[in-house]
Order: structure tokens, then sequence, then C-alpha cells
């Protein structure tokens, strides 16, 4: 593989990249870096912790020490500890340019933000919700200079899902020149790739594309391709990496929680030095399964879009120092985060998605280190399985456990559960979900009381046409056997006379 100064880098990226522990170029970012030099738009989908963030950030410094502006580079990324994971990497690769950036992210104090942006830093990294927030509310800062936009977890960014980020995404991208070079980010990228090309193309008709699997729908899209777009994928089938051990745990919905338990015991027996990321599915259940771990003295701290951003990045910065080896967090941590020490992924329920799957595993085994994911299987997800099974191209192996140690602890730690259920309840926990939706709406610019009264007629609406469509059937079908009926009896009295024709 080539030096990372063959690749067209200056010396002083290089010494930066090597201060960093790059010393070798990874795939993605040897056939990368170079295309994204000559000014080629770039989509690229490349494997979880395969080097994406430097395949982006190198080039974009290199262009920018040629001609250091504000406001140079926008990247555009799902969530706000991502972005801020990102920044980092601008910062000390670009520590010799006097590299100035923004983070622009919710949860944080917006005038400061703007504050900032006016001081035109050279990159700004964003989440899409809050960008858009200022660019709709303040002209104190431009974008129309933008040299590079970059959509890291691009798929993501584009899908529409319960975070939706369509509207924001039209209102950056009005606000950016049309010609940008855009760079497209993901380790799945292939389900949403006709978005993706719709994006990528005609912003500057130069694609770079990246992509962990080079499926049919790319190979088409190749041929289709306008201006030299340059397309990358990584050589191989399986879409996660060999250093991860990928096992699934069957259990029975009722006693999850105690092997859970188990799990963890046996790991810090055995592991003292591994730390441990735990997904859950609902913000509750990962608050839940928090306040449970530290009944049992196990250092754990939970991540979920319900608490407080500066709590957020608290417990982020105590599980990343090692302080607490257990991190328990929602699909908000799924995407991107790079903690090197992460040994285990423990899936406490089967992602819906296979692509969820793919991201949340990937916070192990990265960078060509070992890493296992044990996913909890119950008897109402083993279809899920096979989904993930069939996408990622590989079968998950079981992960054996001795049932009677979880036996022995299995009402100790349901009772448990029920009492941090019982706390938590009075701590209000749902109905602060519901005043954080109201708050949400607020900051959408909808009236939360003039919003459920319109879901409460539409609901109406939907009722009253429901009964009026039954109706229509009803009337319908009833009109068929009607004429069902008539035939019938047409042809019998045909019947009979014919038959009374031949007895004459
Ligand atoms: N050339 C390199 N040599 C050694 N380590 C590298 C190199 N490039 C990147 N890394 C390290 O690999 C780790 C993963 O990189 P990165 O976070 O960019 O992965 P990614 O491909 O973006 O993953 P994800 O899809 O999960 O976001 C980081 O710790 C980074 O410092």
């Amino acid at each position: 593989m080539a030096a990372f100064r063959e690749l067209g880098l200056a010396p002083w990226l290089v010494e930066q990249a090597r201060q960093m522990g790059l010393s070798r170029p990874t795939p993605v970012q040897a056939s990368c870096i170079p295309p994204i030099l000559q000014g080629r738009d770039c989509l690229g989908c490349a494997k979880t912790g395969s080097g994406k963030t430097a395949a982006f950030v190198l080039p974009v410094l290199q262009v920018l020490s040629e001609d250091p502006y504000g406001i140079f580079c926008l990247v555009l990324t799902p969530t706000r500890e991502l972005a801020y994971q990102i920044a980092e990497q601008f910062r000390v690769l670009g520590k010799p340019l006097g590299l100035k950036d923004c983070v622009v992210v919710g949860g944080l104090d917006m005038v400061a933000q703007a504050l900032e942006l006016s001081r035109k830093p050279h990159v700004v990294i964003a989440t899409p919700g809050r960008l858009a927030d200022h660019l709709r509310s303040s002209n104190t800062f431009s974008l129309k200079k933008l040299k590079f936009l970059v959509l890291d977890e691009a798929d993501r960014l584009l899908e529409q899902g319960c975070a939706d980020f369509t509207a924001d995404l039209e209102v950056i991208l009005e606000a950016v020149p049309a010609r940008r070079q855009t760079l497209l980010f993901s380790a799945t990228l292939t389900d949403t790739l006709n978005e993706l090309i719709l994006e990528a193309v005609p912003a500057r008709r130069q694609t770079l594309l990246f992509s962990a699997t080079l499926t049919d729908t790319l190979n088409e899209l190749k041929s289709l391709a306008m201006n030299r777009p340059f397309f990358w994928e990584a050589a191989s089938e399986v879409r996660t990496v060999d250093e991860l051990d990928q096992r699934y745990l069957l259990v029975p919905e009722a006693v999850k929680d105690a092997y859970l338990v188990h799990l963890i015991q046996t790991f810090q027996d055995e592991h003292e030095d591994w730390s441990v990321i735990i997904f859950t599915k609902t913000c509750k259940e990962c608050q839940v399964l928090n306040m449970m771990l530290r009944k049992f003295s196990f250092p754990s701290v939970a991540l979920h879009s319900m608490m407080k951003q500066r709590q957020r990045f608290a417990a982020l910065a105590k599980f990343k120092s090692s302080i607490f080896k257990i991190l328990i967090a929602t699909d908000v941590a799924a995407r991107g985060l790079d903690i090197p020490t992460v040994q285990v992924v423990i899936n406490h329920n089967t992602p819906g998605l296979p692509k969820i799957y793919i991201h949340r595993v990937g916070r192990t085994a990265r960078a060509g280190r070992n890493g296992i994911s044990i996913t909890m299987v119950t008897q109402y997800d083993i279809h899920l399985v096979h989904a993930i099974e069939e996408e990622i191209k590989l079968k998950l192996q079981e992960f054996s456990v001795e049932e009677k140690l979880v036996l022995d602890i299995l009402t100790h730690v349901n009772v448990t559960r029920r009492e941090c259920e019982i706390e938590l309840e009075y701590m209000d926990f749902d109905e602060k979900k519901e005043i954080n939706k109201r708050k949400q709406m607020i900051l959408e610019g909808k009236d939360p009381d003039l919003e459920e009264k319109r879901k409460a007629e539409l609901a109406k609406i939907k009722k009253k046409n429901n009964k009026f469509r039954e109706k229509v059937q009803q009337t319908l079908q009833e009109k068929k056997q009607l004429q069902m009926k008539r035939k019938l009896q047409k042809k019998m009295e045909r019947r009979n006379k014919l038959h009374a024709k031949e007895e004459k």
C-alpha cells in the first residue's frame, strides 16, 4: 500500500498523521484521498472503523492550507457526539494551520454558536437541525463560498425515519453553493444510493462513492455516472470486519436481564480492562438498565436523547476515559463513535434493521483490533437474526452461558429491575418524555395544543372515512351478491323451462 506522501499529501500533513498514529493509509484512505485532491466528488462506503474520517479530513486540510478562508468546509453528521469527535480530528490534524473550527449542535447555547459562526471558522461541523435553525434565524454568516460539503453517515442523514433531517437538509443545501465538492461517507450507503446519487451528482457533477459492498444497483449507477464520479468499495463480501467475533444468545424475554447481569459479571471477572457498550431499544429501557446495573455496583453510565446535552457529554467522557467501563445507550451512540477500549458490544434487543446492527457492532473491533458482539435474541426475534445474517453475509455463532448461574441470580435481578422501574415512575420519566416532545414542537415552530387538536381531528376524519369505506364495500358486496343471485335464478329458470319442454 502507498504511503501517505505518495497520495499527494503535503509533508506537514503526513507528519501530523504520523503523530496521530496514522503511519500507513487504510484502503479507504489510499483509494479516496487522491481523487478528492483532484477535485472530484466522492461517495464512499467502507466498513466501520476503517478510517473514513481521516479519508476526508486529510484532503480537506490539504486544500484548505493552499487557500485558507472561512467558511471553507461544512461537515454534517447525524449526532452531536459524533460532531465533536470529527471536530477533534480536524483540530489535531490541522493544528499547524491554526485551524479554526466550530461545532454547531442542538442542546447547547445558540447565541454562543452564532457568535462563533460569525467569526468565519474554516470548518463547521454540525447536526442538520441546529445548523438549519441558525440559517433560518440569522444572517451573520454565509456558506456561499463553501468548497467542501461532507455528509458523514450520509445514509442516516438522508433516510426518513424518526429523526427526519429532510427539511433541515433542504434549508442547508439552499444555503451552500451548487458547485461545491461533495463527500459522502458511511459504512452502509447501499440502501439509500438513489437519493445519495441525486444529492451528489447535480452538486458538482463529480462524485466519489464509497461502499461496503458493491451491489447491483451500484454497478448500474456506475454506468449512469456523469462527470467522472469516483466509486470505491472494499473488496469483501462480508459487511462486518473479520476481527469481530459475532455471537447471538437465545434468551426467553422474561429472563433477559438476568442473562445481561451474568454476562457483564463474567466479562468483568475475566477481563478487568475491557469496556462494554450495551445497546437498548428505548430511552426508558436504557435508563432502567443503568439504574439496575448500578444497584449491582457495576460502573455504568447511560447515554440517550432524553438526557440533557451536558449530561450526555459528561457520560461519554467518563466512559471514554475508562472511569466507567459500561455504557448503556440507545442508537444515538450506534454510529461513528470511536472508542478504542470497547471490546464488547451487547445488543440488549435484536436490532430491527440489519443496517443498525452493522453500526452498533461496529463500535468494537475498530482499526484492526479484535472485539466481540453478543446479540440477545428472544423467541420473537429469530426472523430478525436471519435478516441480519443475510445482509452481512455471515452466520452468527451461538454464545453459551452456564444457565445454572443465571438461574441463581434470576429472582434478585428481577426484583431489582422492578424496584428501578418503580423509582423511574416516581421520577415521572414518561411525563418528561411528553414535555420534551412538546418542547421539540415549540422549537419547530408548532403549537403542541394545536397539533394535538389537529391529530385528534385527523383521527376523527380517518375513522369517518374508514366507516364510509366499509359502508361502500358492504353495499358493493351486497350488490354483487344480489347480481349473482339473480343470475343464478335466471339460470335455474332457463333450465326449468328446458326440462319442461323436454318432458312435453
Ligand atoms: N491510517 C490509519 N492507521 C491507523 N489507524 C487509523 C488510520 N486511519 C484511521 N485510524 C484510526 O481508526 C479508527 C477508526 O477510524 P474512523 O473513526 O475514521 O472510522 P470510520 O470508518 O469512520 O468508522 P464508522 O463507520 O464507525 O464511523 C480511529 O481511531 C482512527 O484514529
